[in-house]
């Protein structure tokens, strides 16, 4: 496996105030970054910092409930698309071990054949910090997936028209302490998300690795109030591979901090369900590769039969 390396290449960094300065060059450095590390630190974007705090806050209290109480929450038969996720329940593709996480999602309530979240009525600011973290962050993740299509020659207002209802998801994570270090699980195993790009808070504990296209393992340290962005399959599929996927992972702790819980908060972007994955002509004109085409939907019951979220 390829180690950590401290001469590795460094993580594009933005500034979200230029876009209002200079559009068109903000749509090509986050392309050129996208392609070039895969992983985007974003400074001065427009989520509130204090919802959050106000999310940070509700999940540690949401967690803290007992296993019986946020298990009601699950919702299998929905392949835990909303509500509650035990601990064990997600393995990533091709590995056996599961992760070492429980997590609730939070989703549009207006997807068709997938049920609103669901209120937990012991913890009340947990439902209200997870909505209006979600609208904040699909804003946010909106307007820059318009951006990258904008700059990729997408037909104007076909990404826009894509997102409407997308089908996207807030992730609350919740990696327990872990004061016995055995058996081949790790916090997350190596993956690539699946939806279209991935928005990701500064987690309070570190862990989280991102392989960058030279085969090192960078360590993502973002700074404090900065977002980081990443690409998912689902872009890769549109861009025929010219903006591949990021795989990343989250590490297990250090001895001095297994004692301690580990939460994050990805926002994963994904466009309606019925929107075709179909390779753009501009990035087949910059050399990519078409696969058949395939709704969301369909990819992403793939997808989640490949992670243990859906049975097969
Ligand atoms: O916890 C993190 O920092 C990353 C989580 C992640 O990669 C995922 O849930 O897909
Ligand atoms: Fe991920």
């Amino acid at each position: 496996m390829t180690e950590t390396s401290a001469t590795a290449p460094a993580i594009t960094e933005l500034d979200f105030a230029d876009q209002a300065k200079n559009r068109v060059q903000f749509g090509r450095d986050l392309v050129a970054g996208l392609r070039e590390t895969g992983f985007i630190v974003i400074r001065n974007h427009t989520i509130p910092q204090r919802e959050i705090e106000a999310m940070e806050r509700a999940s540690k209290s949401f967690f803290a409930l007992p296993v019986e109480t946020k298990t009601q929450y699950a919702m299998p038969e929905h392949h835990f698309q909303r509500g509650y996720s035990p601990f064990g329940t997600e393995s990533a593709k091709d590995q056996d071990a599961p992760d070492l996480k429980e997590f609730w999602h939070v989703g549009r309530d207006t997807i068709p054949n997938i049920p609103p979240t669901p209120p937990v009525t012991e913890n009340p600011a947990f439902d209200t910090a997870g909505h209006a973290l979600f609208d904040a962050m699909d804003d946010f993740a909106r307007t820059l997936m318009v951006s990258i299509g904008d700059t990729l020659d997408m037909t104007p207002d076909a990404m826009g028209e894509a997102l409407e209802n997308g089908n996207s998801i807030l992730r609350l994570l919740h990696y327990p302490p872990m004061p016995k270090r055995e058996g081949p699980s790790v916090r997350a195993a190596e993956h690539e998300d699946i939806n279209l790009l991935t928005l990701l808070l500064g987690a309070e504990e570190a862990g989280l690795q991102v392989k960058h296209r030279t085969g090192v393992w960078l360590s993502i340290d973002a700074p404090v109030g900065a977002v980081v962005v990443n690409a998912g399959d689902m872009l890769d599929r549109l861009t025929g591979g010219v903006i591949p996927s990021t795989t990343h992972r989250v590490v297990n702790p250090s001895a001095d901090r297994a004692p301690h819980s580990r939460y994050s908060m990805p926002y994963f972007l994904h466009p309606a369900n019925d929107f075709v994955l179909d390779a753009l002509p501009s990035c087949l004109e910059l050399g990519g590769t078409a696969k058949t085409p395939i709704t969301a939907r369909n990819y992403l019951d793939e997808r989640l039969r490949e992670i243990g979220l859906a049975k097969a």
